[in-house]
């Protein structure tokens, strides 16, 4: 799967998994693993990681990354009767190199957009059959853009309900600094 460009890298990363590198020209950068649909590292122009993952994180799939992005679907928590956070941190995604139109931002170069279905012994777990999509994205300006789809895809026509979530792990210096300071700019 070997492509490159400019702005989007496809290599190996920790033993060996699959995972994207995303590069603007101003030196802004981000990481994502194809395990977990997981981003892992975004750092803005002057190199500073700005996502923290822990130094106890296994890469040793199925287990999830411990750190960055995690994707929780089709479950936040212990909302429900799934394992907590649900299954789709735990699944390697694709990379869906013909996506349809996303209603993100398409001027930005650095994106990857990435693609799980259900998986028949998933059925078994959650009886749904469902198309996850994301695009992640890194502006010019090193901003990280997460863009998700969930399309229904029952053959029944049945509907289902989902909790979904981007867990963040921020990197902070002083975290008894951040009891005083406040996220701002999160949108979604
Ligand atoms: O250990 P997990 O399953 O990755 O969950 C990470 C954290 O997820 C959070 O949502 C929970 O509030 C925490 O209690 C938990 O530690």
């Amino acid at each position: 799967m070997a492509s490159e460009n400019v702005y989007v890298e496809h290599c190996k990363g920790v033993n060996g998994l699959d995972k994207v590198i995303l590069r603007e020209i101003r030196g802004s950068s981000a990481e994502v693993y194809l395990d977990g649909g997981q981003v892992t590292s975004w750092k803005n122009e002057f190199r500073e990681q700005l996502l923290f993952l822990s130094s106890k994180a296994t890469f040793k799939p199925p287990n999830a990354i411990r750190g960055g992005i995690q994707i929780c679907f089709p479950q936040f928590g212990t909302i429900g009767s799934l394992e907590q956070h649900g299954f789709a941190r735990n699944r390697l995604w694709s990379v869906d190199r013909d996506p349809p139109p996303f209603p993100a931002n398409t001027s930005h170069r650095a994106f990857v957009d990435l693609i799980l279905r259900h998986s028949e012994e998933e059925v078994k777990i959650w009886p749904h059959r469902y198309e996850c999509r994301l695009r992640v994205a890194l502006g010019p300006g090193g901003d990280l853009m997460l863009t998700s789809r969930i399309r229904n895809t029952n053959t029944d026509g049945k509907s289902f309900t989902f909790t979904f979530a981007y867990h963040t792990y921020f990197s902070v210096t002083d975290i008894s600094a951040s009891r005083r300071t406040r996220d701002t700019g999160l949108f979604g």
